[in-house]
């Protein structure tokens, strides 16, 4: 049973529509999470499902529960966001005990429980009696976690929370949130713009692109069969070029602009004009053989990888590699790819 539907929701602040009639269902217990560039409405979207914002038209239901016109408190969620905004003069369990208390849940002994039970679940339970300003960023994300949790919401909303957090930190908040949703299996909207994040938390991405819904579905379908050009390119740093398709002895092939021709799999049925999409992680770079060559324009050196910035047919074109490949600048290099990790796009 889906426990959140969005029906064709449109939203616009004054003359400007932000949102362009998004119908989305999210299943109970399931991880969503929704991914765009900033100001492509994710926060605004998460904010009518929170209520905290109106909607222009379209409607909202929780578990089957028509909530469109209801306000925050009538609806059983909660939210989470980048700022935690904790109460600076409430100790830690004063501050997680809030939503309880501005519900009316449980008498004081409840809620004792339901507090306890919450710190241990973000593994605080040792700085009950602490204020906000006594703990670290993280430690205060997490009692930010653990405030959301407390009541056992419908729906649990978060937007970008953990971005506030140094890299290490959000690593570590990440597996966290894993955790605590597999134990805990409340329904959940993550708000990012960050595709690594949405796609190792999630079990299924909406790319949001200009208000509209661009691709849904798991972390592996959007990574390895973006739909289009800008899901191509803004999940994964894929490489788009521009190509014609044409008929080789081994099955169809791309033809770039300068005559250069790469082998397809198969069963590859677009034609005409198209974008080829070729991932930098899939690309193998020699100094000889067969296949399209492309010159070198410079190496960035990752630690462990090292990034090519190459040239083929006047596009640019990015390819990672081992740290023991070496190439110098202006050298021709030959390209090659596992033809059945070429996406070919409709241009
Ligand atoms: N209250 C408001 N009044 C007018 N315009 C608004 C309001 N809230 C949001 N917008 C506009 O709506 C668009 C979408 O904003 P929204 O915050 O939903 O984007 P976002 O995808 O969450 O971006 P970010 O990642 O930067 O937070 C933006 O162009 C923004 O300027």
């Amino acid at each position: 049973m889906a426990n959140v539907r969005l029906s064709a929701i449109k939203k616009s602040f004054g003359k400007t529509d932000v949102l362009h009639g998004i119908s989305l269902e999210v299943a109970s217990g399931e991880f969503v999470s929704l991914l765009g560039a900033s100001g492509c409405g994710k926060t605004t979207l998460l904010r009518i499902v929170a209520g905290l914002e109106s909607v222009t038209a379209g409607s909202v239901e929780i578990e089957g529960v028509e909530v469109t016109r209801l306000p925050p408190e009538k609806r059983d969620i909660a939210m989470m966001f980048q700022s935690y905004a904790l109460l600076p003069h409430l100790d830690v369990a004063e501050n997680v005990r809030f939503p309880l208390r501005m519900r009316g849940i449980g008498g004081r002994e409840e809620q004792a429980e339901k507090v306890k039970a919450a710190l241990e679940t973000v593994q605080l339970e040792h700085f009950a009696d602490r204020r906000p300003r006594q703990l670290s960023g993280g430690q205060q994300q997490r009692v930010a976690l653990a405030r959301a949790i407390v009541s056992r919401p419908k729906v649990l909303l978060l937007d970008e929370p953990l971005s506030n957090l140094d890299a290490r930190l959000r690593e570590d908040m990440q597996v966290e949130l894993i955790e605590i949703h597999q134990r805990l299996g409340l329904t959940t909207i993550f708000v990012t713009h960050d595709q690594e994040e949405a796609l190792s938390l999630s079990d299924r991405v909406v790319l949001l692109n200009a208000g509209k819904i661009e691709q849904e579905g798991t972390p592996a379908e959007i990574y390895s069969q973006p739909a289009t050009g800008f899901a191509s390119n803004f999940i994964g740093s894929a490489n788009l070029l521009p190509a014609d398709i044409v008929a080789g002895d081994a099955g169809p092939m791309a033809k770039f602009s300068d005559g250069q021709t790469l082998q397809l799999g198969p069963d590859e049925r677009v034609r005409g004009p198209v974008s080829i999409a070729l991932r930098q992680e899939d690309l193998s770079l020699s100094a000889t053989g067969d296949g399209p060559k492309a010159k070198v324009r410079t190496r960035v050196f990752l630690g462990a990888r090292n990034r090519y910035v190459l040239s083929l047919a006047g596009e640019p074109l990015r390819a990672l590699t081992a740290n023991d490949v070496e190439f110098s600048n202006g050298q021709s290099v030959t390209l090659s790819i596992d033809p059945q990790r070429v996406r070919v796009l409709p241009r």
